[in-house]
């Protein structure tokens, strides 16, 4: 099979992580005789400060023509430390996001079992939690209108969704929740805002499409804190967009990092493979940030774009095998902390071999 990827690595790690997910990428196709074409495209800060934009029409259309895209991080402390800067690399994040119709972003948050005693939480508690959770991704409050008040004395963003924006994602869920456990859990804040009461006034009608499964309506202060004290309760979470961000970077700590969990985007176009983190710009250069994020996302890309399970099967149990085996980067082992391109290599070698 051909498979035409379009690569957007970023900034910060992004290069870095990237990398590591493509060398897996050309193992797994050469073990399986898929040939890969990958086309790079600017993105974020990289975009600006080379060209003036985050997500320049020409990286645009590379996605449009590419049968997925794997993206890296965006983000950079000169414009995070700048609240004036107009033009800022996020944008292109969320533009690329809104042009390609990824309406719906899923991030499985699964423990890995011989990091177990890497969670701050007790073994008995994360052992075996496994859900997905779909975050809404091209509406809520990060696409409403913002701005300042005419005196610069105060600022707004507003939050708008409409029922066509969460029924569809709604669908999805009880989609996904039928292949799984059969339970979906629809957060919300629908005690205080209108547009959760939107949320769960569709849900409340969709939920009766969807007979054999069992749904649970939880506002997104208790989500926060029953993600942590009792994961393994979770089988499918649906949320609007800002709810879904803080959660599941809230839940990468049951798994020891959020240099683990991977992300798929999809929607109307094509669809993005993406970790969950960011840029960190602290590791940039220096071969120390967790590739397993960005290669796991490379496994979803394989069975969501590609349908290749199969491959997707194997990049998973090598790296399985890689953190059995202790080759992981310091986030997960200081005193034996292997590098970020040890760490790739071995789980390309391992993919080639097996
Ligand atoms: N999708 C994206 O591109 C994306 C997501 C989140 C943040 N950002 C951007 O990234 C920049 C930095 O933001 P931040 O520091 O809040 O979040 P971040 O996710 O980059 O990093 C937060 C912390 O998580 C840990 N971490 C993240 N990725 C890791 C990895 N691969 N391996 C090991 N540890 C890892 C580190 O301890 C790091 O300090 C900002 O500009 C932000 O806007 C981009
Ligand atoms: C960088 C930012 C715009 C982005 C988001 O909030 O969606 C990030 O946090 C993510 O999770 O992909
Ligand atoms: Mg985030």
């Amino acid at each position: 099979m051909k498979l035409n990827i379009a690569v957007l690595s970023g900034d910060g790690i992004g290069p870095e992580i990237v990398d590591q997910a493509l060398k897996v990428v050309r193992a797994i196709s050469k073990k399986f005789g898929h040939e890969v074409s990958t086309e790079e495209g600017l993105v974020g800060a990289t975009a600006i400060d080379k060209v003036g934009d985050p997500y320049p029409e020409s990286t645009h259309e590379i996605c449009m023509e590419a049968d997925a895209v794997l993206f890296g991080a965006i983000g950079d402390p000169k414009f995070d430390n700048d609240p004036t800067a107009k033009v800022r690399p996020e944008q292109g994040l969320l533009r690329m996001r809104k042009q390609l119709g990824l309406y719906a972003n899923l991030r499985p948050v699964t423990t890995f079992p011989s990091l177990l005693h890497k969670s701050p939480l007790r073994k008995e508690l994360v052992e075996g939690a496994d859900f997905l959770c779909l975050r809404e991704l091209t509406g809520g409050i990060y696409f409403g209108d913002k701005g300042r008040t005419e005196d610069n004395q105060g600022a707004f963003d507003h939050c708008v969704y409409t029922r066509e924006e969460i029924a569809r994602i709604l669908h999805l869920a009880y989609k996904f929740a039928l292949q799984r456990d059969k339970r979906v859990t629809v957060v919300d804040k629908a005690n205080v805002l209108e547009t959760s009461r939107l949320w769960r006034e569709e849900a409340q009608k969709i939920e009766k499409e969807y007979p054999e499964v069992e749904t649970d309506y939880m506002f997104v202060d208790n989500a926060a804190m029953q993600i942590i004290q009792w994961p393994k309760k979770f089988d499918v979470m649906v949320t609007e967009n800002m709810f879904g961000d803080i959660l599941t970077d809230e839940a990468s700590v049951i798994t020891g990092s959020l240099g683990l969990l991977p992300s798929a985007s999809v929607g109307t176009h094509t669809s993005v493979f993406e970790p969950i983190h960011g840029s960190y710009p602290q590791a940039a250069g220096k071969d120390i940030a967790n590739p397993v994020a960005t290669i796991l996302s490379a496994a979803m890309m394989f069975e969501t774009a590609f349908e290749l399970k199969e491959e997707g099967a194997l990049i998973r149990k090598a790296v399985l095998a890689s953190m059995d085996a202790g080759v992981v980067t310091e986030d997960i082992d200081k005193e034996k902390a292997c590098k970020t391109s040890e760490v790739g290599d071995w789980i390309a070698n391992y993919v080639l071999e097996a």
